[in-house]
């Protein structure tokens, strides 16, 4: 592509240099750049892109975007803009065609519930045989072919490229989870949503916006860029803001819920240890939904995505043959070991409000006590100490024994974590052991568990590392229950 192709629609100041010139790649990280590309430097958290400059030069860039006054040797293209990731969203969907202007681009935001929606969507579009692709928690997935990517919503670069290939696939529907960091740091920007969707806020990655306002404000973000629809959970106090603000303004505003009087909403919600049964009623008619999971939490995800299958034109018994259709979601309250006497899950909750919610749905069908092992993992700033102790209480209030563990301490204090989660188990007078090894404490959950127990392993679900320091080592949760199960026998 031509360098002033690329720039098309972007605010620049030209420093110096020619614009007619190939621009044969893009790179924001200066290991990747190539020879006659464009580096765009950007000022990160940890370092700053804009010293890498003469190593991009070195690797063949000819164009630099960058946002600060640094000397650049004279034979390379200079450009400055106000801010070097919006300017990297605009030149890299612009590298790619602006692939996102030719598909059904669907954006879940909120702090839970994203990824077991775009799961519900995928077997609802698999009833017409319409190929979905998901971007998100558990990786990307285009047809076949699944990857992992660094974040949860990759940079502009990366998620414009991975739009280009669905498109090349002949993929013309995609869900992305879109996290709030994604919407602050404009990894999303410049992408074309035709639906936003959003599930629900509670208090989450306050190391990065501070405060619950500066949180929501960067979840709101996704509302003012959809062209279609917008759905939204009615339920969440944060949900209900999101209407008030969405309410007379294009696009079509569609609500869910439970208790609230909503357009798709459920009633007549029948709960089974493991799986939930209820009614969902629309502006169509109504209809007897089947979800393979049980709990209030699985009725909400699954709605979002009838609410969205219904925008996207689905019949209602598409979507209710779709729901019926997932049979679990790995990491998501997932049974992975069962026998007559015991019952051991996985889930992904990592937050105060997941987890209570994730407990309260096992109570009414454990026989026994529940056994919950968890930690809470690493995160800047102050926020950190309040989480510890606000998932210590609700671990004291909920579980009836606690084996307080570690979860990704990274290259924080891992017994620092550890003690502030235990004084905010003492402060609530709970029951817990602490075990610092993840495995040991899941091997200790298990070895103390009696006839009608169930285990709750809460915090990765899907994920199978465990990262200590700068290392990150294998962990399946799934497997190493397994092999002390097997051990014991
Ligand atoms: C805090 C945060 O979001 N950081 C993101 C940010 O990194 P950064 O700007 O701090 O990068 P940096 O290391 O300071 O480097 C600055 C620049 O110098 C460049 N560089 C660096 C070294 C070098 O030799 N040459 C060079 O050019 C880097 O490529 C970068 O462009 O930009 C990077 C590129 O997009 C992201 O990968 C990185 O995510 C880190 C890994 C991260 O952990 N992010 C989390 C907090 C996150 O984004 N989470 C959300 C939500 C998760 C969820 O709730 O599901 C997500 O979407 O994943």
């Amino acid at each position: 592509m031509f360098l002033n192709a690329l720039l098309t629609d972007l605010e620049y100041t030209l420093v110096k240099g020619d614009l007619h010139k190939e621009a044969a790649a893009i790179a924001y990280d200066s290991r990747e750049a190539s020879a006659n590309g464009v580096f765009v430097a950007v000022s990160g958290f940890s370092v700053d892109g804009h010293q890498y400059i003469d190593k991009a030069i070195a690797l063949g860039a000819t164009t630099i975007i960058l946002e600060k006054d640094i000397a650049v040797p004279e034979d390379v293209t200079v450009l400055r803009v106000a801010n070097t990731r919006e300017a990297l969203a605009r030149v890299s969907a612009n590298f790619y065609h602006r692939p996102t202007e030719q598909m059904n681009l669907l954006g879940i935001t909120g702090t839970n519930g994203k990824t077991s929606t775009t799961y519900f969507l995928q077997s609802i579009f698999e009833q017409t045989g319409t190929s979905l692709g998901i971007i998100g928690t558990i990786g990307t997935v285009i047809g076949d072919k699944v990857f992992q990517n660094k974040n949860t919503t990759p940079e502009s670069l990366n998620l414009q490229q991975i739009f280009a290939e669905m498109i090349q696939s002949d993929m013309k529907h995609c869900v992305m989870e879109v996290s709030s960091h994604a919407l602050n740091l404009s990894r999303v920007a410049h992408s074309s949503f035709k639906t936003g969707i959003f599930t629900n806020l509670t208090p989450d990655h306050l190391e990065l916006h501070h405060t619950m306002e500066e949180y929501f404000e960067a979840k709101a973000k996704l509302f003012d860029m959809t062209t279609d629809y917008n759905i939204i959970n009615a339920d969440d106090p944060y949900g209900r803001r999101l209407i008030d603000r969405l309410r007379d303004r294009a696009p079509k505003l569609l609500t869910y819920g439970i208790e609230q009087d909503t357009d798709i909403h459920a009633a007549d919600i029948h709960y089974f240890a493991d799986y939930t049964i209820y009614t969902v009623n629309t502006p169509k008619g109504s209809a007897t939904v089947k979800v393979n999971l049980p709990g209030t939490i699985y009725v909400y995800n699954s709605l979002a995505a009838v609410a969205t299958a219904y925008a996207n034109q689905f019949s209602l018994q598409q979507i209710v043959q779709g729901i019926a259709a997932v049979e679990g979601i790995k990491g998501r309250l997932e049974v992975v070991y069962q026998d007559e006497d015991s019952k051991i899950i996985v889930d992904f909750a990592h937050t105060e409000d997941s987890l209570e919610k994730a407990l309260k749905t096992i109570r009414p069908f454990a026989k026994g006590r529940i056994i919950l092992v968890f930690g809470v993992y690493a995160s800047d700033g102050e926020s950190g100490t309040e989480k510890r102790r606000a998932m210590a209480k609700v671990a004291a209030a909920c579980a009836d024994f606690s084996v307080i563990t570690s979860d990704n301490p990274k290259m924080q204090d891992n017994n620092l974590i550890i003690r502030e989660i235990v004084e905010g188990m003492e402060a609530c007078k709970g029951d817990y052991e602490a075990v610092v090894d993840r495995r040991d404490a899941i091997a200790f959950a298990i070895n103390i568990s009696q006839k009608g127990d169930v285990i709750l392993i809460a915090g990765k679900g899907h994920e199978t590392s465990q990262i200590i320091g700068k290392t990150e080592y294998p962990f399946n949760e799934a497997e190493i229950v397994r092999e002390i199960k097997l051990k014991a026998k």
